[in-house]
């Protein structure tokens, strides 16, 4: 923790110096100090790390652009959605789903289950602000991050913390791919995070872009409102029996991986799936060579964990297309030549993390991708104070994975550090008076002694 070292002198001048140069920016409205850590993003990530951090006595603040928490279960999902593993697999830390709820809570209870985890530990965001930079200040040793109102609260606000914990998510933005002709398609297009039922498309000829889980119930869904539903398939998927032998499959996929290598793991999944599901391949959806447990780890690539989609690719009631090629007003060409006529388009084409967007850093953070570099379980812990919770590829599991880990590390600085740091924060900091601009000499006087002593 060099850098912690390194602020040890500063910490005493933190206040005056963040105020000076405040004084000297001019750019925000608002300016807040923030005693303990600043979370980005009131999803479960955010909720987790943060009812950890209270667990050690470490306040924190989150930060949300949406009007409440987890807005991507509230508002970006489709009705029918149910989590896929079962719930004491997606349990945040420190409080577990009612015994009254069904092993696959639907999303409806899955968003009671957070609200009531907020309440618990009195978790109250700041909503409808977007973080829309945060960078870390070499000088004087804290992140500052910059917001603006979004909807309700107008205007921007200049936050400065010592700890920034990422928690925007790997589904922070919508992912859109461009199609040759896209715009000559008359048709709607959506993405999944816009699609709620099926229910506008009774009796309309659906193209679904994508065969991750989102695309493969999206599809189920459409069928079961009677449109008539096609899949893009421009590669391979692994899709497997969401149960067998009686347990999950992904409870027994990690009971598998802790008493056999991955590749045995695969296998016998494979097998189980063969003879549960049959040869997906000869429905035009074949297996990627590697297995779903090695393609997880290596990839992050989830596999399709089946909730009925294939019992209605086998009766006909989905069709499996190839990759496309280009869009007209009313079809769409498809890359092994056929051409379908189609009424909408669904693109279950999945999501991209935006911290590369906001975030002015380059050491923990990919700008490719905008995951962190470091390799599961590592990803967590950046320099300066920086973390990510939620980026691990392993769902609500690995974001309580996350969360646990940061809350050690952070509250073990918090108690020495937290005196010092008190004495000095007022929150949200005064506007400029003339007693702030006499500090502000006086500090300028002071640096100029200590400047001319070490001469
Ligand atoms: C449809 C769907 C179903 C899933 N089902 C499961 C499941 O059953 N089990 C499982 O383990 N995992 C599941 N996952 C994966 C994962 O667990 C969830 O995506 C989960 O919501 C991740 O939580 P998070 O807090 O990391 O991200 P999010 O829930 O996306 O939360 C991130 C938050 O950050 C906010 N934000 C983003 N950018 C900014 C900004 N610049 N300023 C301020 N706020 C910002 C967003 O508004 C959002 O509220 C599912 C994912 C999806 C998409
Ligand atoms: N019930 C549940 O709990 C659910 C959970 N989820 C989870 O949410 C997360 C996001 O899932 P999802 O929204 O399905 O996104 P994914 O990223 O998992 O899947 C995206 C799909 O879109 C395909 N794709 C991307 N670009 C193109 C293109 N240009 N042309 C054709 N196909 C394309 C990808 O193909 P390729 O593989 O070839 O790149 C892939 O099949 C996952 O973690 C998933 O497990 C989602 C839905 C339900
Ligand atoms: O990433 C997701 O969507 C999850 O729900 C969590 C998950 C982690 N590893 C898996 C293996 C099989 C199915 C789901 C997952």
């Amino acid at each position: 923790m060099d850098y912690l070292r390194e602020l040890e002198g500063k910490r005493v001048h933190d206040h005056l110096l963040y105020k000076k140069s405040m004084m000297m920016s001019k750019l925000c409205e608002r300016r807040v100090w923030v005693p303990g850590p600043i979370i980005v993003g009131a999803g479960p990530s955010g909720l987790a790390v943060a009812a950890c951090l209270k667990q050690k006595g470490v306040p924190s603040l989150i930060i949300e652009r949406s009007s409440c928490i987890a807005p991507l279960w509230q508002f970006k999902t489709y009705d029918r959605l149910r989590l896929h593993l079962p719930k004491h697999f997606c349990e945040l830390p420190f409080m577990s789903f009612p015994s009254n709820f069904p092993t696959y809570p639907t999303k409806q209870q899955f968003v009671a289950y957070l609200e009531a985890y907020a309440k618990k530990f009195d978790i109250r965001p700041v909503f409808n602000e977007t973080v829309e930079t945060a960078e870390f200040d070499d000088l004087y040793g804290f992140w500052r991050v910059r917001t603006r109102g979004s909807k309700a609260v107008e205007g921007t606000c200049e936050y400065a913390c010592q700890w920034l914990i990422v928690a925007t998510g790997e589904n922070a933005e919508a992912y859109v791919p461009e199609f040759e002709g896209m715009r000559d398609f008359v048709g709607p297009i959506m993405h999944t995070s816009c699609y709620r039922s099926g229910e506008p498309f009774h009796g309309k000829r659906v193209l679904v872009v994508g065969c991750g889980n989102s695309g493969m119930e999206v599809c189920l869904d459409l069928s079961n409102y009677n449109a008539q539903p096609s899949i893009v398939v421009r590669d391979s998927v692994h899709v497997l029996p969401q149960e067998m032998l009686g347990s999950s499959t992904f409870g027994l996929s990690m009971w598998l991986l802790k008493w056999f290598p991955i590749r045995i793991a695969d296998q016998f999944l494979l097998l189980m799936s063969r003879i549960k599901l049959g040869n997906t391949a000869q429905l035009g959806l074949i297996r990627p060579k590697v297995g779903p447990l090695e393609l997880k780890s290596l990839t992050g690539k989830t596999p399709v964990l089946d909730v009925g989609t294939l019992a209605k690719i086998k009766s006909g009631n989905v069709k499996v297309c190839r990759g496309i090629k280009r869009l007209t007003s009313h079809a769409v060409e498809f890359v092994d030549g056929q051409v379908d006529n189609f009424d909408a388009i669904i693109l279950a084409t999945g999501y991209r993390s935006n911290a590369p967007s906001w975030l002015k850093e380059s050491n923990m953070f990919s700008k490719e991708d905008g995951f962190p570099r470091r390799p599961f379980p590592n990803g967590w812990k950046g320099e300066s104070g920086l973390y990510a919770v939620g980026f691990t590829k392993r769902g609500l599991l690995g974001s309580s994975m996350d969360a646990k880990n940061i809350a050690v590390d952070i509250a073990s600085h918090w108690k020495a550090e937290a005196k010092q740091f008190m004495a000095f924060t007022c929150s949200p900091l005064p506007h400029y008076s003339k007693q702030d601009e006499r500090d502000h000499a006086q500090m300028k006087e002071e640096k100029k002694r200590k400047i001319c002593t070490t001469k």
